[in-house]
């Protein structure tokens, strides 16, 4: 588990320390240390000049940039510190390590510079580095500090981010950086959504030795292979088709076909044992030709949703609804029946916005919605002003409809516990990927996963064909159905 902590609990731990008889100075001097070190691994000089700007802001992340200054010069760099404050301004350990900056360094206060002198002192650097804001950060980015937000996303320079991306902590905006070395603990801010992406390459430091083991609860928890591996399914090579478990699909319509045939494929890829699409005839006669491995059952020539359920409800542990489903009439009759299932079942798609008619779970439905879907099953939902405002709509959506996973960079499941998905990136954003997604957990479901593992074991198998895809043939233009086609190496790699 890679654990992800809010803020405030970093904060309070680096006052601990403190008040335990460490003094700060020598706190920020091993931060400072070890992101000078990262920023030179990262550029070797190699025999060429280097350069970098570190901007500073009021606070002790500044401070730490101040530190970075010092070892950079001393290692030959050419370093300017960009202030956003008067250098008589500095206050705290950051004022007492200015004054030990060799003289080498150069000091501008960034209010004094135009845009176009900032962006170009940024651009001629190899580096910029982002000491404005760190754990301290109170509401937007203000004044000198939000304009020079916007000029290093300007910037072509790379940009190191000490300890988090500027701005990060609020509703924006917030530093997009190629690398963010982070002091301390992995920050919740940067682990799910949009902001996920705004910490380009993260490596993590201890501030003084091995402080982790003070923190308190982590926010998140990230899943890594051997957390998936303990909750995947265990197939006997002695199984037979009933071991493996049926999945009983309600999805398509005549015009989303494909979710459909793709919902079908994500399950028999992800080991189901039987697969039965009951579905419109035009959805039907797509997958007679391209799905020989799933039975089919009409719905609209006089064969219900209920009689199909009750035809299929002892052969198939788990159910699926709602990918390409529509919202008719039709998909509504077919959501009533299916709400009846006493088996296992996940809900996605046009199959959530019934979810609010169908009253409380059973305990054994789950859910994968994407934010758009999810705003809509709650009402109206923000996710962006804040870091944590995917994570509290997650365990909103469980507490109300099931366990949930919360698709997107960073997919979260939320039911017992709040996870997030590691694996994946924007491979997966292509049109049928969720649908794909929906096929595997109701795979998994089949194979007598709880609503929770299954999410996490088909969700992580999901994230990984992605990044298989991603290694071996790049990230873009990648079709759902290949995600789909690289489940079982994904499951392999859990579940052997
Ligand atoms: N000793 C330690 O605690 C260590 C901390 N480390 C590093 O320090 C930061 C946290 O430092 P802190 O000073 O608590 O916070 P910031 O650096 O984020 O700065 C807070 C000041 O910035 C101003 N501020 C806050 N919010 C905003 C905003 N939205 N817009 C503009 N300015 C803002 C504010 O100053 P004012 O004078 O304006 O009130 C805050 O006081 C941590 O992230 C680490 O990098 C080290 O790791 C060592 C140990
Ligand atoms: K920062």
């Amino acid at each position: 588990m890679k654990k992800y902590y809010d803020s405030a609990s970093v904060a309070k731990l680096d006052a601990g320390l403190i008040s335990s008889g460490i003094p700060s100075a020598v706190l920020m001097e091993n931060a400072g240390g070890a992101i000078a070190r990262d920023v030179l691994e990262l550029f070797p000089a190699n025999g060429l000049p280097r350069r970098a700007v570190i901007c500073v802001g009021a606070g002790n992340n500044g401070g730490d940039g101040i530190v970075v200054a010092r070892r950079l010069a001393l290692s030959g760099w050419a370093v300017t510190i960009l202030l956003t404050r008067d250098r008589e301004a500095l206050k705290g350990d950051g004022a007492v390590f200015a004054r030990f900056v060799p003289s080498s360094v150069r000091w501008e206060a960034s209010g004094r510079l135009s845009d176009e002198e900032v962006l170009r002192a940024f651009d001629a650097s190899d580096v910029v580095l982002d000491g404005l804001l760190g754990t301290g950060t109170t509401g937007e980015p203000r004044g000198e500090i939000r304009r020079l937000i916007g000029l290093l996303n300007r910037s072509a320079a790379p940009c190191l981010s000490i300890d988090l991306p500027s701005g990060i902590e609020s509703g924006g905006p917030w530093v997009q950086a190629a690398f963010t070395s982070s002091i301390a603990a992995y920050k919740a801010s940067c682990a799910s959504g949009s902001r996920r992406t705004a910490c380009g390459r993260v490596k993590l430091h201890a501030l003084c030795f091995g402080e982790a083991d003070q923190l308190e609860e982590p926010a998140l928890c990230g899943l890594e292979r051997s957390d998936v591996a303990a909750l995947a399914p265990r197939c006997p090579n002695w199984a037979h088709k009933g071991t493996r478990g049926g999945v009983l699909i309600f999805a398509g319509s005549d015009r989303y076909r494909g979710a459909a045939l793709l919902s079908a494929r994500g399950a028999l890829r992800a080991g189901a044992g039987l697969v039965v699409l009951a579905s419109s005839s035009s959805v039907l006669d797509a997958a007679a030709a391209s799905l020989p491995d799933a039975i089919l059952e009409r719905l609209d020539d006089g064969s219900d949703a209920a009689s199909v359920l009750s035809r299929w409800k002892d052969r198939c542990r788990a159910m699926i609804v709602g990918p390409g489903l529509g919202r008719d009439g039709r998909a509504e009759e077919v959501a009533a029946a299916a709400a009846g299932f006493d088996g296992s079942s996940v809900w996605d798609g046009d199959g959530l916005s019934f979810l609010p008619r169908l009253g409380t779970s059973s305990g054994r439905r789950c859910l994968t919605p994407h934010e758009g879907e999810a705003a809509r099953l709650l009402g109206g939902w923000d996710f962006e002003s804040a870091p944590d405002r995917r994570a509290e709509g997650a365990r909103r959506l469980a507490g109300l409809f099931g366990p949930t996973l919360l698709k997107g960079p960073g997919s979260l499941v939320a039911g017992e516990k709040i996870s997030v998905i590691e694996a994946g990136g924007r491979v997966l954003a292509v049109p049928g990927s969720g649908d794909v997604l929906s096929g595997a957990v109701g795979a998994m479901l089949a194979a007598g996963l709880d609503c929770e593992a299954a999410l996490v074991v088909a969700g992580w198998c999901h994230g990984r064909a992605g990044d298989r895809l991603t290694e071996r043939l790049g990230a873009d233009g990648r079709l759902a159905q290949e995600i789909a086609d690289e489940l079982p190496q994904c499951l392999n790699e859990v579940c052997s």
